[in-house]
């Protein structure tokens, strides 16, 4: 098996420091900056003045703890999930498994339309399509202070990918139970795995559960904040930053105190967006590491995979054939 990467920020500094927290609200060039520092050393970071209402995300967290708490019956009607659909405990069609529920669904409004199997399907269609509308205009948001931060002319070369009507962008709910067994904070809820999409935007509860893969195998928790956002790197944003950014291993444990409920938006190209590193990002220092490919086929190579596996690998060029 062939693994994706730990932060590469060592677990003393993470660990002290925490990731970092960009207040949107901040001047442009500052915020821009930060953020692409944040992408090379953590692939991860916070950010907070976000501008998504609250009554937006409470809408959002309602409709979500009313689906997961409601009867069995109307979540079966949303599943099984494959993949989008209502899941419980299996992940993936390769044997995963974790102490989960969740409840995957494309971010496209028709979609949602015709796949909402709530109790109240019209209210929580509007939930959902709000909340998505409004996270993707965040995701659009950073993509777009990247470019700039990238110094890339385009500003819009991978904001345009998730903003166009085929993009692919998938939305996740997922219901941790509390898990009251007395050593549950070894139980994991959602096994290390990449996300293989551009941004990932996840919002949680006040409860902890989530954590960053940093050097030497070490698992650093992420402080939980209700009013910001967390955002990570996707595979395909490693590739089109020619491996400048980072798409790092993270996981998300049971918790042993409370339920634990994440909402996340998984910004994603439409299926024949071709995927190749940005021409600017290339250079005789740091020449082309990744071949073309499209969304689907990388999300074929995904899905045929376990949930661990890295499959960015398998589109690498051959950097000895590079330099010879
Ligand atoms: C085991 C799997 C579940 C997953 C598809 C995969 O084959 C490998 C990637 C997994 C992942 C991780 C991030 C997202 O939660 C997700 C929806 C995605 O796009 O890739 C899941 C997939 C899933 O749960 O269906
Ligand atoms: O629920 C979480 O905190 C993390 C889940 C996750 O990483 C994912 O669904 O891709
Ligand atoms: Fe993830």
């Amino acid at each position: 098996m062939v693994v994706a990467s730990p932060c590469p920020i060592g677990s003393e500094r993470m660990r002290r420091m925490g990731l970092p927290v960009i207040d949107l609200s901040r001047k442009r060039t500052h915020v821009a900056e930060l953020m692409v520092r944040a992408c090379e050393e953590y692939g991860f970071f916070k950010v907070i003045n976000h501008g998504v209402n609250r009554e937006v995300i409470a809408r959002m967290e309602d409709e979500g703890r009313d689906f997961f708490s409601g009867p069995a019956s109307a979540k079966q009607r949303a599943g099984p999930a494959n993949p989008m659909g209502y899941g419980c405990r299996s992940i993936g069609f390769n044997g995963d498994s974790g102490e989960v529920e969740y409840l995957l669904l494309h971010a496209n409004p028709t979609y949602i339309a015709q796949r909402s199997k709530a109790r109240h399907p019209s209210r929580f269609c509007s939930a959902v399509t709000e909340y998505i509308e409004a996270v993707r205009e965040v995701a659009c948001q950073i993509l777009e202070l990247l470019a700039e931060g990238l110094k890339i002319p385009d500003r819009e070369v991978l904001s345009r990918l998730i903003r166009e009507g085929e993009s692919d962008s998938v939305f996740r709910m997922n219901h941790y139970p509390c898990c009251k067994e007395r050593d549950a904070s070894h139980r994991v809820g959602f096994g290390e795995h990449s996300d293989p999409q551009i941004l990932t935007l996840l919002r949680s509860n006040g409860v902890a559960g989530l954590q960053i893969s940093v050097e030497d195998g070490v698992w650093v928790p992420v402080t939980p904040d209700p009013d910001a956002f967390c955002v990570n790197v996707g595979d395909l944003l490693q590739a089109f930053t020619n491996g400048r950014f980072v798409s790092v291993r993270h996981r998300a444990m049971a918790n042993s105190f409370d339920t634990r409920m994440s909402m996340i938006y998984f910004g994603a190209p439409p299926l024949h967006a071709q995927i190749k590193p940005i021409p600017e990002l290339i250079s005789p220092q740091n020449p082309c590491r990744y071949r073309p490919f499209t969304w689907a086929e990388y999300k074929k190579a995904a899905y045929s995979l376990r949930l661990g596996d890295s499959r960015l690998d398998l589109f690498a060029m051959d950097m000895n054939v590079l330099s010879s």
